[in-house]
């Protein structure tokens, strides 16, 4: 069977992109809680929380158009290795930009890293693992578990998650969740998801916004760089959505897909 592209999908600005990420993500939560009655998210730290506030907080326009953040269980896609109030931690940006303007009685489960062994970075990974393991049936019965939607950000070097280009890590084939701590990026020290998690994910959707990115956009899409984000490209095929805007894939040759 011929390998599936991904989607690429391109707006004039964050004001368009979000309704558009707003309606990916709730046939996606459409899609997990037929599947299992939950709809299982994983995401990333860096502009991500900020745009997904921007698509979520957002009234709904019908009731096709409903988020039930009870019904959502998010973990995080990479996670740095500090307290839960630490100005690094994703879990605190998430906090600030979404979970703490949600009312009460619509708060998500969220899986935070277990911050009673931060000095032991390979116990965190291990952990974090078994609350995947918890959540995704035992380890045992399923090779890989299987995210209703994983939402990432693409670094400038072409990283994704903790997955850094070039690092020992891409290799990985056994765990679901691994330490880094020697991340190019600081803090040096996190966990994240492998990236046979990240390509058997049901859904990847990228959000990569602004100038700065389209010479790394060029390589990933362009090029045959074996980019962290190009191999989860490869990997989940058409699988994987990337809502960018114009100034990020200036110059970028890869068609386009209209968002319908
Ligand atoms: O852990 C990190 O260091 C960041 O979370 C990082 O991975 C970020 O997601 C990307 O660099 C994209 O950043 P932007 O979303 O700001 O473009």
């Amino acid at each position: 069977m011929p390998k599936t592209q991904p989607n690429l999908y391109a707006f004039s600005g964050v004001d368009t992109l979000a309704p558009a990420l707003r309606t990916y993500i709730v046939q996606s939560q459409a899609l997990g809680l037929a599947r299992h009655g939950i709809f299982k998210v994983a995401v990333s730290g860096g502009s991500l929380p900020k745009t997904l506030a921007a698509a979520l907080l957002a009234p709904s326009t019908s009731n096709d158009d409903v988020i039930d953040f009870k019904k959502w269980e998010i973990f995080f896609a990479d996670e740095r290795v500090v307290p839960l109030d630490h100005a690094d931690s994703n879990y605190a940006l998430l906090k600030s930009e979404l979970l703490d303007k949600l009312p009460a009685d619509q708060q998500p489960t969220v899986h935070t890293i277990d911050v009673a062994h931060l000095d032991d970075l390979q116990e965190v990974a291990d952990q974090y693992e078994q609350v995947l393991v918890s959540s995704f049936a035992s380890r045992d019965s399923v090779r890989l578990p299987i995210f209703d939607l994983l939402l990432l950000g693409c670094g400038p070097d072409g990283h994704t998650c903790s997955l850094f280009p070039g690092h020992p890590l891409l290799r990985e084939t056994s765990a679901w969740v691994a330490p880094i701590d020697d991340s190019p990026k600081p803090p040096p020290k996190r966990i994240t998801l492998t990236l046979p998690v990240v390509t058997h994910a049901v859904r990847v959707a990228f959000v990569a916004t602004g100038g700065g990115k389209k010479d790394i956009m060029k390589d990933i899409f362009d090029a045959d760089k074996g980019l962290p984000c190009a191999l989860v490209n490869e990997g989940a095929g058409d699988r994987a959505s990337w809502f960018v805007d114009e100034p990020a894939i200036e110059g970028v040759s890869f068609p386009r897909r209209s968002f319908l």
